[in-house]
Formats: C-alpha cells, sequence, structure tokens
C-alpha cells in the first residue's frame, strides 16, 4: 500500500443529505447491501451543462495529456490503494485514503474514468484492456482513477483480478509489465450499484471524489451496458455524479437506436441530460488504424485524389466476414441483425470517409460537416437493391458447424439476416452512377474487413489482347485491408520478365508487418484516448446519425414487414448466391472472392 498522509474528509461528504436533497432509495438493491448516508450529490444538468467543452492539442508525450486548459501539474501524487469503507450502524460512511491533498495545486486536474456495465464482455475483453495499454504507453494523465460500475456485488480486489486475466504485456514487453499492471491495477475500483439509482451513482461520485481529492475533477463514464439502460444510466450519472468543476463526457455503445425514430428519441432522451458535445458515440471502426489512415491516403497522395471519382472508378466494394456465428451473442444479435450491427454504422462509416469531399482542415466539426453531406446524397435503400441471408449448419468431417437458429439465445425460425449485401448509390458530382456495394456477414469463410477501388479499364488500351478475356480481371484494383494482417496494395498489370511479352497482374504491396516494427494498437485506445482528450473527429454527431438512419430505414422497415425471408448459406461459405447477382448486375465481382492475394 502506499503511503499517504491522511488528511480530513471533505466536509460535503461526510455531511447528511437533508431530506428534500436526498436522493430517492433505490426499489431493489441486489448489488448494493449496505445503505449509504450521503450528501446529496445534485450537480444535475444546469450545472453540467455549464461546464466548458475543452479542445485539447493532441500530445502523446510521456504525461502530456492536458485535461483542462490552464491546468499545471506541480505535485508527484502517490498512487492510491484501496479505497477503506468505514460501516457503521446500518449507514456507510467512507473515509479518506491516505491522501496527501495539501500539496495538490488547485489548477491541477485528474481524469476519472468509469466502465459502467464492468462486468460484461465488453469492458473485460476491450475496455480495460485498452486503458492499460494507454497507461503502459504513458498517455494517461499524471493522475487518474479508474472505477467499475455495474449491479454485480464486487470488491475492489475482485474487480483487480477480473480484469488483471485480460490485460497483456504489449506495449512492454520487459520485465516492467508486471509492475505496470500492479500500478495500474492499484487504480482500478469498483462500485456495485444499480443503473437506474440516484443514490448508487450519488456513492460513486462519492468514491470518485475520494480519490479527485481537490483537484480539478474530469469525468469520463464509458456506456458499456445494454441499449435499453442507456437513458437511466445518463440520467443518474449526469444528476448524482457528473464533475463540479471541469468536464463531464459520456461515451455510448452502438447500437444507437434500431431506425430512424428510435435513434431520434435516443437523442432526444440523451439531450435531455447531456449537451451534444459531451456525447461521444462510438464506432470502433473509426478507431482502426487503417480507417483513420484513410483521409491520409486520400488528402495527402497526390496519385489518388485526382482519381477519386466516377471519372475513373468503376466500383467502390466495402466488405465485412466473420468466420463464427453469434456464439452466445444471439440474444443482442437477433433483436439487430447484420444490417443494423455491422452495415448501417461500420461499413457506412467507411464508406462516408472514402467518399467525402475535402474538408476545410482536420478539425472534427470541418471532417464530420463532410461526413453528413455525403451520407446525406445518398439514396434510401430498398429491397431491390439488397440480398439478405441467414447461415445455416454445415458438416466438415467430424465438425458440425451449428445454424444460426441452433444458437440457444436466437429464437426458433427467427428470421433475423446474418448476411446482407446492398448497392448503394451517391447522388453527386464526384460519385453518380458509381455502385458502392456493400457486404457482411457472419459464419462466412474467412474473417476480413476491406475496401476494394476497381478502377475503369484503360481506353484503347495497347494490351488488351495480352490481358485475357475478363478484361475487369485487369483493371487496377487499390485494396485497403483494414483486418486481420493490415496492408495497402495496389494491383497493376505487369510484364513478366523475359523475351516475351506476357503480362500478369502483379501488387504494389504496403504490408504493414514488414513496414512497420511498431504494433498496431486496438481501435478502443485510440478512442478512448481520444474522448479523454475531447477529440470529437472519430465519434458520431447526432446529424450524422440521422443521415446514416435516413438511408436503411426503409428497407429494415420493408424487409420487417413483409417478413422477407433470407436465402440460407451454409456455415463455413461464401454466402448466398443472390450476392454474386446482386454484384453481376452492375457489372461487378466480389473483389475477396476472386484468387490472388
Ligand atoms: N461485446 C462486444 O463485443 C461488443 C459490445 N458492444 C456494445 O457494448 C455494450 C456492452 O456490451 P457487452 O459487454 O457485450 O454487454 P453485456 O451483455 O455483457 O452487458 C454488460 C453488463 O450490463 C449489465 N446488464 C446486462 N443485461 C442487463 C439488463 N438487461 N439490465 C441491466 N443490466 C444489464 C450486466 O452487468 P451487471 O449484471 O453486473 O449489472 C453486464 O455485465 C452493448 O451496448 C453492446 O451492444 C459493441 C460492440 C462489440
Ligand atoms: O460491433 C461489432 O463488431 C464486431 C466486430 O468487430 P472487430 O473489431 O472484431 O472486427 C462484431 O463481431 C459484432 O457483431 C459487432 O457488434
Amino acid at each position: 500500500m502506499a503511503a499517504f498522509s491522511a488528511t480530513h474528509c471533505p466536509s460535503h461528504v461526510t455531511t447528511p443529505s437533508s431530506p428534500s436533497s436526498r436522493p430517492r432509495p433505490c426499489s431493489s438493491d441486489r448489488g448494493h447491501d449496505r445503505r449509504a448516508t450521503l450528501s446529496s450529490s445534485i450537480a444535475g444538468r444546469l450545472a453540467l451543462r455549464a461546464q466548458p467543452s475543452s479542445r485539447l492539442r493532441r500530445s502523446r508525450r510521456a504525461n502530456a495529456v492536458r485535461l483542462h486548459e490552464g491546468s499545471v501539474a506541480t505535485t508527484i501524487i502517490p498512487v492510491e490503494s484501496e479505497l477503506p469503507l468505514k460501516k457503521s450502524k446500518g449507514s456507510l460512511s467512507l473515509t479518506l485514503p491516505e491522501v496527501e491533498d495539501v500539496n495538490i495545486s488547485e489548477n491541477e486536474s485528474t481524469v476519472s474514468i468509469t466502465v459502467v456495465g464492468a462486468s460484461g464482455d465488453l469492458a473485460k475483453k476491450k475496455i480495460f484492456p485498452a486503458l492499460f495499454a494507454l497507461f503502459c504507453e504513458d498517455c494517461l494523465p499524471k493522475h487518474f482513477t479508474i472505477c467499475g460500475y455495474a449491479r454485480s456485488k464486487m470488491t475492489d480486489a475482485e474487480l483487480r483480478n477480473m480484469i488483471s486475466k485480460s490485460l497483456t504485456c504489449r506495449i512492454d514487453k520487459s520485465e516492467n509489465c508486471e509492475e505496470k499492471m500492479d500500478q495500474f491495477l492499484k487504480r482500478c475500483f469498483y462500485h456495485s450499484g444499480h443503473y437506474d439509482c440516484l443514490e448508487n451513482f450519488a456513492e460513486l461520485d462519492m468514491k470518485l471524489k475520494l480519490h479527485e481529492g481537490r483537484r480539478i475533477s474530469n469525468r469520463l463514464f464509458y456506456l458499456s451496458i445494454p441499449p435499453n439502460i442507456f437513458v437511466d444510466a445518463v440520467r443518474c450519472s449526469s444528476s448524482s455524479a457528473a464533475s463540479r468543476n471541469g468536464w463531464t463526457r459520456v461515451i455510448v455503445e452502438k447500437p444507437f437506436g434500431r431506425d430512424s425514430e428510435s435513434s431520434a428519441a435516443l437523442t432526444n432522451a440523451l439531450k435531455q441530460y447531456l449537451d451534444e458535445n459531451q456525447i461521444f458515440r462510438i464506432d470502433h471502426y473509426l478507431g482502426k488504424e487503417l480507417v483513420e489512415n484513410l483521409s491520409v491516403l486520400r488528402f495527402s497522395n497526390l496519385i489518388f485524389e485526382p482519381l477519386w471519382s466516377r471519372q475513373y472508378i468503376r466500383n467502390v466494394q466495402l466488405i465485412f466476414s466473420e468466420d463464427f456465428g453469434t456464439e452466445g451473442r444471439g440474444g443482442y444479435f437477433d433483436n439487430y441483425g447484420i444490417i443494423r450491427d455491422i452495415m448501417q454504422n461500420h461499413l457506412l462509416q467507411i464508406l462516408a470517409l472514402f467518399a467525402m469531399e475535402t474538408p476545410v482542415s482536420l478539425d472534427a466539426e470541418d471532417i464530420r460537416n463532410e461526413k453528413v453531406k455525403v451520407l446525406r446524397c445518398m439514396k434510401p435503400l430498398h429491397l431491390d437493391d439488397m440480398v439478405i441471408g441467414q447461415y445455416t449448419s454445415h458438416n466438415e468431417g467430424s465438425t458440425t458447424y451449428p445454424a444460426y437458429t441452433d444458437d440457444k439465445t436466437v429464437p426458433k425460425g427467427s428470421l433475423t439476416p446474418t448476411f446482407a449485401a446492398a448497392a448503394l448509390f451517391i447522388n453527386n458530382a464526384r460519385w453518380e452512377g458509381v455502385p458502392f456495394l456493400m457486404k457482411a456477414g457472419k459464419a462466412l469463410q474467412d474473417r476480413r474487413a476491406e475496401i476494394r477501388v476497381q478502377f475503369r479499364h484503360v481506353p484503347g488500351n495497347l494490351y488488351n489482347q495480352k490481358l485475357g478475356t475478363d478484361l475487369n480481371q485487369a483493371t487496377n484494383e487499390l485494396v485497403i485491408r483494414v483486418q486481420p494482417d493490415e496492408a495497402i496494395y495496389l494491383m497493376i498489370n505487369n510484364k513478366v520478365p523475359g523475351l516475351e511479352m506476357k503480362l500478369d497482374h502483379s501488387n504494389l504491396n504496403l504490408h504493414y508487418a514488414a513496414r512497420y516494427s511498431k504494433e498496431i494498437p486496438d481501435a478502443y485506445e485510440r478512442l478512448l484516448l481520444d474522448a479523454i482528450e475531447g477529440e470529437r473527429r472519430l465519434f458520431i454527431r447526432s446529424d450524422e446519425l440521422d443521415a446514416a438512419w435516413a438511408i436503411f430505414t426503409p428497407v429494415l422497415k420493408e424487409i420487417e414487414e413483409k417478413k422477407t425471408v433470407p436465402e440460407s448459406y451454409p456455415y463455413g461459405s461464401q454466402g448466398p448466391v443472390a450476392a454474386h447477382r446482386l454484384a453481376a448486375r452492375y457489372d461487378v465481382k466480389w473483389g475477396d472472392l476472386r484468387t490472388g492475394p
């Protein structure tokens, strides 16, 4: 345990609340068995709205994350250890950890990151490991606190134990790693509470305050919970646990609604408690290295941008496939289906970045303005331009791969698509007539996410006769492989060395693993860091979301109203045959199904 010289509790923490200000007691108390005597900390909407949005410049150097304009970190604060809870006659009072508070400069700031839904899959798999990676990279501020919040009962030690199982020494492979893990885990705490309970969030507030001391407190809430409880959690966190002197931001996980109406309703509900600039709607595909690189590729290389239009591009393909099925996530998935799970967000976001006009600057608002514009130029999808599928079981040797409806969490007879392909069009001067073909599926033959740009044929090509009968095969194709094995390659026609004039199709290949020794950060690392720094570029603004739903809502309604039966495809296959017919209608072959790299 680190040594702290103890000071007294701030008075507002120990003062019992007056009846009028006391939050309502929570109906059930599954996760929290001790009734707290707490000062009600109803900062409420007004205080929350008054917080300034900090526009901070990014610096990834050690301890260079500035959290509050003008903040000066002057004191080295020892790491806190377990927060002692003192129980007295049915009431809970919290004693200060042994923190030396007196040397903290008034201007010093801290960030408290609360993972709401800390006991869940995403928190364990992605959020805590990403926070640890940021810690190892010295990207977290000098003083920070991480708090897990969920209904499950857990002690700090149990949370630490749970987290430690998913932490890896990816960044710091040296012996330091164990030490780093210990240091990191000492900054992690847990609070058990309900998502709709003001009182439980007020307890959380008090705990956070004890760790924050007199520092300017900045608070980030990551809502890693099912969407039906987003609004409750935002209401309670903003009413009872918002920062009073720093910023408060909330990362909201997808899905953001099921269609235009429900998404607008969710946005309106969130905006009762938060300003738009406090809401960080996460789409983790925007945090992937090659997706972020799209803008660099387009706007910092002379050779691409002049070709980036209907004049030279024949079609664009956006492909997502997974070689596994729902495997236990069927309960969530069946409510949404692949169109909402992948197309309306991940693939459409990539499309918007790919097709948008040059933004005025790299500022978040300028980029998001351009994304909205291009999305609003897109025609809403209809069923004629779409194919849906669902995987069936498949035997391979002695192994049986299950059908989607074999998943116990999926209702029998479900018509939810696990595969979809669509042809989308952008009605603007740059892209009119160019098909943007999207394809997304689970339980397919491989796992990949890529963008394929197929260029037009060379007019009057002198070498046509040498290129074989299928000229489409011989057109240039730019492939941006987002995952796995990140790469950017350009297929060109080339002369095979030798005395005869023989051509083949080869690749100019930028293979990341060969070119860069540094490991690629996980998308959640980048996005968490951006949220801490107040950088909104990679988060979805509400008007972007509206534009995205406007494209997909008509077809989703059509599928549901007509109870369209998805075409079957075997687990591990290329997907429904109808997807080939859809592409063929536009004289396209799916690039991922051709032979080659
Ligand atoms: N898992 C993933 O890979 C991905 C998840 N997401 C999104 O992230 C969010 C979290 O996902 P994930 O971690 O998988 O979700 P989980 O189903 O694991 O739920 C997270 C936590 O929320 C609490 N919870 C679950 N169901 C309910 C309920 N009906 N009422 C109240 N509390 C509940 C549970 O904690 P407790 O019981 O302790 O309170 C649970 O541990 C979701 O919005 C999901 O769509 C997005 C991309 C990928
Ligand atoms: O958002 C989601 O993404 C994952 C795929 O993410 P990846 O980073 O592993 O490619 C997908 O499995 C899941 O169904 C979806 O909700």
